[in-house]
């Protein structure tokens, strides 16, 4: 039986910006079972990276609620958040947030020195991860040293290293070329068949959609209902 793993109801985000006020979320209600694999689709602008924001707890919204494994986001306090989603949630974003002067290796072992994992441990398991997604000879290179679609796969590595709940990743494949892509879209897809890793993916691509169980369609800060 699948489980609910993020349940949003009603949540409405403005931003304001000097006199502008951009109601960018008009009450999106939208369910997500425990194992699914969603691509979030709509055309620029109407939202979709600042509802992955909001459902993942990176930014607040105005009203509304948000539950990510039946816990309410609003109740939960700054630290309790941040914790969760160190343990729970794995964040892949298109420019990567890869930090420049540490290798592939340290990067990707940082999310597990920062969750109080060993060192020697970290390592083992970074390593292991980097091996998953074809970087076993490229650990010890810097980000400025590798290509994109590297450079992508670190950052996929980084956020599955803690074996997470949760993927959230916005345009994952924004910069990559047509064969990368692929690889990238093939890696998460069998995470998510192997280890019921629930994936959630703002895209334009439809390479990327085709991949996934539900295409959830943005328009105006609102969902689309299905027909
Ligand atoms: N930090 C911000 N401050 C002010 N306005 C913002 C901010 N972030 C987004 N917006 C506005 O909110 C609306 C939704 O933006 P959002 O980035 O969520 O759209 P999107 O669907 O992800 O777009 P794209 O496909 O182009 O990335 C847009 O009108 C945008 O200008």
């Amino acid at each position: 039986m699948m489980a609910t793993i993020v349940e949003a109801r009603q949540v409405h985000k403005t931003y304001h910006t000097g006199r502008v006020t951009v109601h960018a979320l008009r009450g999106v209600d939208l369910t997500i079972q425990a194992g699914e694999m969603v691509a979030i689709m709509g055309p620029s602008g109407c939202g979709k990276t600042t509802l992955l924001n909001c459902l993942s707890g990176l930014d607040s919204f105005d009203s509304g609620e948000v539950r990510i494994e039946g816990e309410l986001l609003r109740r939960m306090s700054d630290r309790v958040r941040t914790d969760y989603r160190a343990r729970r949630m794995g964040f892949v974003f298109q420019s990567f947030n890869l930090l420049p002067v540490i290798t592939a290796l340290e990067n990707v072992e940082l999310p597990l020195l920062v969750s109080g994992v060993r060192p020697r441990e970290a390592r083992l398991r970074a390593l292991a991860v980097l091996e998953q997604v074809g970087l076993a000879d490229w650990v010890d290179h810097r980000p400025a040293e590798l290509s994109g679609g590297q450079r992508q796969r670190v950052a996929l590595a980084r956020a599955l290293v803690n074996e997470p709940a949760i993927v959230w990743a916005d345009e994952p494949t924004g910069n990559l070329d047509a064969a990368t892509s692929a690889d990238v879209l093939a890696l998460m897809q069998r995470l998510n068949q192997e280890r019921g890793q629930t994936f959630v993916i703002v895209t334009h691509d439809p390479q990327v959609s085709a991949r996934c169980d539900r295409i959830v369609s943005m328009r105006d800060g609102q969902i689309i209902p299905c027909i």
